[in-house]
């Protein structure tokens, strides 16, 4: 069984149709990209899966049960975590901080009540933060254990995002155009840390305008148009299939 079935889903803006019946699966284990022009309608999707928007028609299901219409903290508590296009980070807070939140979003609060005796909170809090800046580790911020948000570079606070996310230790991980305005060298460090991140058994789906990441990463590749799917398939079917070509990477390719 595929670990997220899309099925007809559907999105409405007064006029504006920004998603259009899509269908897809993604099977767990696997880096999945989704790609197309600008306004396509790919953010959007995004927002259908991770709870922000409810879908006008259609279905989403997680390990085959139903999810749609799933705020996106229920959504988080069964393993689904998301990454913004524009940066979503708290800046007057420790960026370590930032990450707790992550792993706050995780815990069930009815339990976390349950354990609302201050020797047991304290010892619950300082897990979270060894925690915490073992994900900055992973994401290649140890230099940041110690910092506050609003003193860190950009590219440093796309990774940050990217261990607040992790913090709620996803199955599945969105991340919405994580190498966008990033240099050609941060680029390639978030490509190999989007490797690292699957092969701990994170299943990863990836907006992202770079071609040469997303050809690079992505077993398989979603293109959207006008809101609407134009293709599905490996790098080699997309890279060759003329709507594609057409409408998108005749441009980039
Ligand atoms: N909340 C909203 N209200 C009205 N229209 C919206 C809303 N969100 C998205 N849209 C419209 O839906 C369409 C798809 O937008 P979306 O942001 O999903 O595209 P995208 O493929 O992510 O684009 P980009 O690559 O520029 O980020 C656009 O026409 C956009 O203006």
């Amino acid at each position: 069984m595929a670990l997220l079935e899309v099925s007809e889903l559907s999105i409405q803006f007064g006029g504006v149709k920004a998603v259009q019946a899509v269908s897809f699966s993604i099977d767990a284990g696997m880096i999945y990209a989704v790609i197309g022009p600008n306004g396509a309608g790919k953010t959007t999707l995004f927002n259908l899966i991770t709870g922000v928007y409810a879908p006008t028609a259609g279905s989403i299901r997680l390990d085959g049960q139903p999810v749609h219409g799933l705020t996106p903290d229920r959504l988080a508590q069964r393993g689904v975590a998301r990454t913004f296009q524009n940066l979503q980070v708290c800046m007057n807070m420790l960026a370590i901080e930032n990450v707790m939140v992550g792993a706050h979003l995780r815990l069930d609060r009815s339990l976390f009540k349950a354990a609302l005796r201050w020797p047991a909170l304290r010892r619950a809090d300082a897990a979270l933060r060894d925690e915490a800046a073992e994900l900055m580790r992973f994401v290649g911020l140890a230099q940041y254990l110690t910092a506050r948000a609003d003193s860190m570079p950009y590219g440093a606070l796309k990774r940050l995002e990217i261990a607040r996310a992790l913090a709620m230790r996803p199955r599945l991980l969105f991340l919405d155009e994580p190498a966008a305005g990033l240099n050609p060298k941060e680029t390639q460090e978030v490509d190999a840390l989007v490797r690292r991140i699957a092969d701990a058994g994170v299943t990863v789906v990836l907006v992202e305008h770079d071609m040469k990441m997303v050809m690079n990463l992505s077993e398989r590749i979603l293109v959207l148009d006008y809101g609407k799917k134009l293709a599905e398939g490996n790098r080699d079917e997309i890279r060759r299939n003329p709507d594609v070509i057409a409408a998108y990477l005749g441009a980039h390719a």
